[in-house]
């Protein structure tokens, strides 16, 4: 593959625009990548043909994270505000799901990820306090970070998703190195608070066949079970990560050896 075919499949863009709710469908393991930015009144989950009609989470469950300025989610009758850094976990039914900004003009910038669910477990908000959080890295290896899982086990009850995020501190460029696979999970990476000349070298591929994507901000690398992923920044930035599939036990990752990258 070429580039360009390289970003045609698994690269995610035109994210976060304005007064818009956008998606795109997988065929990775059916999930759904998408964002909300309210700029006027609301924004809501339609009904489509591809996901068989009927509600959108019919049949389906949604991880939300905000990473803009606060807004709010409304599931049925429930509301769920949102601040910065909030994650929401939106569980399966035929409820309505609409977003909100608490000031349009300073727009909530909800990106969320879905994955088919096959049973039905409680909405829950989990904040940035509430994350399990994971200090590591150092700063003479150029990857010190905090891991934030907010949606997992634990934490919130699900079917497949496991979701949160990840701040790579200042003077650090590298996320999880050397890379890994876990062929029992696909994932998305969605890198967020970069500047816009500033990008984010993502290595996916077979590990003998490394292949990069040149990513901007705000836009999602997806990655197959099968692939490998890891990336290095031209400066610190923050991404978030999801999984969806066999288990849900984040450390069960296949490290891949350094020297077997080609
Ligand atoms: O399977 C786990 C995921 O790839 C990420 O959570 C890794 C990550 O955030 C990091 O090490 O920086
Ligand atoms: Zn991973």
């Amino acid at each position: 593959m070429r580039n360009e075919d390289l970003r045609e499949s698994f690269v995610v863009g035109e994210l976060m625009q304005d007064g818009v709710l956008a998606m795109t469908l997988s065929d990775i393991d059916r999930g759904i990548i998408g964002s909300a930015v309210p700029t006027g009144e609301i924004l809501a989950f339609g009904s489509f043909e591809e996901l068989g009609g009927g509600a959108f989470t019919s049949r389906r469950e949604v991880g939300v994270i905000n990473i803009g300025a606060p807004g709010s989610i409304t599931v049925g009758d429930e509301s769920f505000a949102m601040n910065r850094l909030d994650s929401l976990y939106i569980g399966r039914g035929d409820h309505s799901v609409s977003f909100k900004s608490d000031d349009p003009a300073d727009p909530a910038r909800f990106y969320f990820v879905s994955y088919p669910a096959h049973a039905s477990y409680p909405h829950k908000r989990v904040t940035q306090a509430e994350a399990h959080r994971i200090d590591l890295g150092e700063g003479k290896t150029c990857n010190e970070r905090t891991i934030f899982q907010s949606l997992r086990p634990g934490i919130v009850e699900s079917c497949q998703l496991v979701m949160g995020f990840t701040c790579i501190a200042e003077g650090s460029v590298w996320n999880t190195f050397p890379p890994h696979t876990h062929d029992r999970r696909s994932e998305f990476y969605f890198y967020f608070d970069l500047d816009d000349d500033a990008r984010v070298f993502h290595f996916m591929g077979k590990p003998d066949e490394l292949k990069a994507l040149a990513m901007s901000n705000e836009e999602a690398a997806l990655s197959p079970s099968w692939s490998m992923h890891c990336g290095v920044g031209s400066g610190a930035y923050s991404f978030i990560w999801s999984m969806g599939g066999e288990n849900q036990e984040f450390d069960d990752m296949d490290h891949v050896k350094q020297a077997a990258l080609a």
